[in-house]
């Protein structure tokens, strides 16, 4: 059963008897922020996660009393940025999700977040270098494309950087490429899984619904792809200067977070997008792609070629690697100069 589904059937029958092994402690980095509220609270409820750590600059411990009232099993701190208080929070973490950082408004592409964010997240995987080297470390901070190369470059210059344990998260991506088409062929979303490739912003996101048995075509086709791009400037702009998607990015930063935890504790085939240290394109200057990735015990089990793809879907990959190979370049340059 999806996670999404068990947690709202859950919700309602009050049944979180689930026999799942759980003793596992998830950090996340940010918590008191929009994705980082929903985001604890999803954790909260899901019955695999045994310890939730929840650190921020300011209103951690709030947050954490306050989920941690929740009456599902998992034991709920709140950490301040005290010299201890996130060494602490990171200690004994296998996965550590990152939302910390500003998000845009409109008129903002994900890169204008690139000086605000590119040093948060540099601390942030200092911290994590140092006490949890060998976590999961879930990137969700923008620009993904820049941040989870510089996490990379942080982890190398300690010495400790491991691949197989560094994600980027685009699970939202495929999220909405999945709704988005449920709109138009009005089927159930949740049995949907459209496979989007590439990174996480504008027209590095590419969408192969070809792989899915549906064809959309002319307009209808420019269209999807479009918003399926775009989707985060849908949510900037109606949010007016409010931020950016926070309710639907918790969803599918839980989704991920569960997705690792089933792998961790056995189950096999579990398969999600994400960006992460990939063969696929090192070639053409991209040392990190998005792709299916099999997840395993030790994280990276198996990265998915792009597979069979139309020439169409060909020259929006084509464009995709170009401006993806930049934004990896700008933070590989940042964390070497900036260390
Ligand atoms: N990967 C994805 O698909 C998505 C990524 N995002 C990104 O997630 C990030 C967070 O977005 P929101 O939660 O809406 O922003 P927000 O401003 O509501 O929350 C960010 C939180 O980070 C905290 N923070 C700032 N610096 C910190 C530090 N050094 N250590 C710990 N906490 C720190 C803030 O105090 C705040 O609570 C943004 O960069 C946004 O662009 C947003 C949606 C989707
Ligand atoms: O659009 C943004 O800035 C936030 C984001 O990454 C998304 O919603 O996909």
């Amino acid at each position: 059963m999806s996670f999404s589904r068990h947690v709202f059937g859950a919700v309602q029958r009050r049944a979180f008897s689930a026999s799942t092994r759980s003793n596992s402690k998830v950090a996340v980095l940010g918590a008191s922020g929009g994705i980082g509220q929903p985001l604890s609270l999803l954790l909260k409820l899901n019955p695999r996660v045994s310890e939730l750590a929840l650190y921020d600059v300011r209103g951690g411990p709030g947050v954490a009393a306050d989920i941690s009232h929740i009456n599902t099993k998992s034991t709920v701190k709140g950490y301040d940025p005290t010299p201890s208080g996130l060494k602490e929070c990171l200690t004994g973490a296998e996965i550590v999700l990152i939302p910390a950082g500003v998000p845009r408004k409109p008129g903002m592409t994900r890169d204008d977040l690139f000086n605000t964010n590119a040093s948060i997240v540099r601390d942030l995987a200092k911290a994590c270098a140092d006490a949890a080297p060998e976590a999961n470390i879930l990137i969700i901070s923008n620009p993904v494309n820049s941040t989870v190369p510089i996490t990379a470059e942080v982890f190398k210059s300690k010495g400790v950087y491991n691949p197989k344990r560094l994600f980027g998260v685009t699970t939202l991506d495929v999220v909405r490429a999945s709704r988005f088409i449920s709109q138009l062929k009005g089927t159930d979303p949740a049995n949907e899984n459209i496979t989007v490739v590439g990174g996480h912003s504008g027209a590095t996101i590419v969408p192969l619904l070809s792989q899915s048995g549906y064809e959309l075509k002319g307009d209808q086709l420019d269209e999807y792809i479009h918003r399926v791009q775009f989707g985060g400037d849908e949510v900037v702009q109606a949010k007016g200067g409010a931020g950016s998607a926070t309710l639907s990015m918790a969803m599918a930063g839980a989704r991920f977070a569960e997705s690792l935890l089933k792998a961790a504790q056995g189950e096999k085939g579990v398969i999600e997008p994400t960006f992460v240290d990939s063969p696929l394109y090192k070639d053409q200057g991209c040392d990190f792609f998005a792709s299916n990735v099999e997840l395993g015990p030790n994280g990276v089990e198996k990265i998915h070629p792009v597979g069979k793809i139309t020439p169409h879907e060909q020259k929006l990959l084509d464009v995709c690697l170009k401006d993806l190979a930049g934004n990896i370049k700008k933070g590989v340059a940042f964390a070497k100069e900036n260390p």
